[in-house]
């Protein structure tokens, strides 16, 4: 922290979730509100039912880039990462509203090409765009806010002692993916693809919740980091097992590639939006999950009985 730090924090001091929790200070709640900020989703109450609510920010530069990516690669991926937060709580997306700001001089067919991709994605869960807003900005920004239904909504809190963890989809893909397009290689193509278009197991979350998951998120920022949600949500310890997380081919080629350590990539690295859940010890392993490790008493994410070096994951602002 910088000397000004104690008095008048920066954003850049605090970080991420620092401001987070702040904000969180700040913000009051009604009846209606039967699960707040914190979760993947928000969960409210209505006259005749109740929603899930959430929102996911894109911007040019910082989580997509015009000459990696298609518009419609793009498209489907601000849909995916909204519509996987739906899925985390267990639930179905229904609708989603799309916040754009682009340059005057983007042509109109990127814009189009863009709304394809949501469409096309959205196809996967039944939910269609119902409205938005646009504005003049300097660079691309997409504010997409999902809603979606859920009988029971898993939230991140609820592992317990005793219980397994799992996940569903991909891990490591994207991340390895953004390292070859940042070292300015277009292979392997399956981790280039996963970086420009995630494919979230959507219907694991329902499945996840249906079998009585006991927690649950999706992975955007890395599988440490989020599983580290889970466990200060829960108040619970982690531990992964590292043989249990299976190295994608792709992944492997990249880590050789570029010399880095694959486990890094499967860890810490985000934007592939699995799924990862707890399970009481009675559930069987749903198909499609793979069971990677352990909650017991305690506080944080182990791997291997251990403290994993570097950074959990993505976070702004460090
Ligand atoms: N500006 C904000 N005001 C109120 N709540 C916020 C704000 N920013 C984030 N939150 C809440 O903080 C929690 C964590 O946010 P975060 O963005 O990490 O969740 P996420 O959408 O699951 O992850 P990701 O953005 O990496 O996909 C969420 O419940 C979110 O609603
Ligand atoms: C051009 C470019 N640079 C970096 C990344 C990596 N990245 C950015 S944000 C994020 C976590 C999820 O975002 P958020 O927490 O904002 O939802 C990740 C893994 C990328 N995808 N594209
Ligand atoms: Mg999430």
């Amino acid at each position: 922290m910088n000397a000004s730090a104690t008095n008048d924090p920066t954003i850049g001091d605090i970080g991420e979730f620092g401001l987070i929790d702040r904000l969180r200070e700040r913000i009051g709640h009604n009846r209606h509100v039967l699960l707040g900020p914190g979760d993947d989703a928000a969960h409210v109450s209505t006259q005749d039912g109740t929603f899930l609510v959430s929102s996911d920010l894109l911007i040019e530069g910082r989580h997509f880039r015009r000459d990696w990516s298609s518009p419609r690669d793009i498209g489907r991926k601000a849909a995916a990462c909204n519509l996987s937060d739906i899925s985390a709580m267990g639930g179905v997306a229904t609708a989603l509203t799309v916040g754009f700001g682009a340059p005057a001089d983007l042509p109109v067919s990127w814009a189009l090409e863009m709304v394809r991709g949501f469409e096309d994605e959205c196809a996967h869960v039944g939910a269609h765009i119902v409205g938005g807003d646009v504005t003049e900005s300097d660079k691309i920004i997409i504010a997409v806010t999902a809603m979606g239904d859920a009988a029971r909504p898993v939230r991140r809190s609820g592992a317990l002692p005793g219980d397994y963890v799992a996940y569903s989809g991909q891990l490591g893909l994207a991340g390895a993916g953004f390292a070859t397009l940042s070292r300015g290689f277009r292979s392997p193509k399956a981790a280039v693809e996963a970086h420009r278009v995630p494919s979230p197991p959507y219907a694991a979350g329902p499945q996840a919740a249906g079998v009585g998951a006991t927690s649950m998120t999706d992975v955007s920022d890395g599988l440490l980091a989020d599983l580290g949600h889970i466990a200060d949500a829960s108040g619970v310890a982690i531990d992964l097992d590292s043989h249990l997380i299976v190295v994608p081919e792709p992944v492997a080629t990249v880590s050789e590639a570029l010399g880095r350590n694959a486990m890094d990539f499967m860890l810490t690295g985000g934007d592939d939006y699995a799924l990862v859940a707890t399970f009481s010890s009675e559930t069987t392993v749903p198909a499609g999950w793979t069971r990677i490790g352990q909650v017991a008493d305690g506080s944080g994410v182990t791997v291997d009985g251990a403290p994993y070096e570097g950074a959990s994951g993505h976070q702004h602002f460090r």
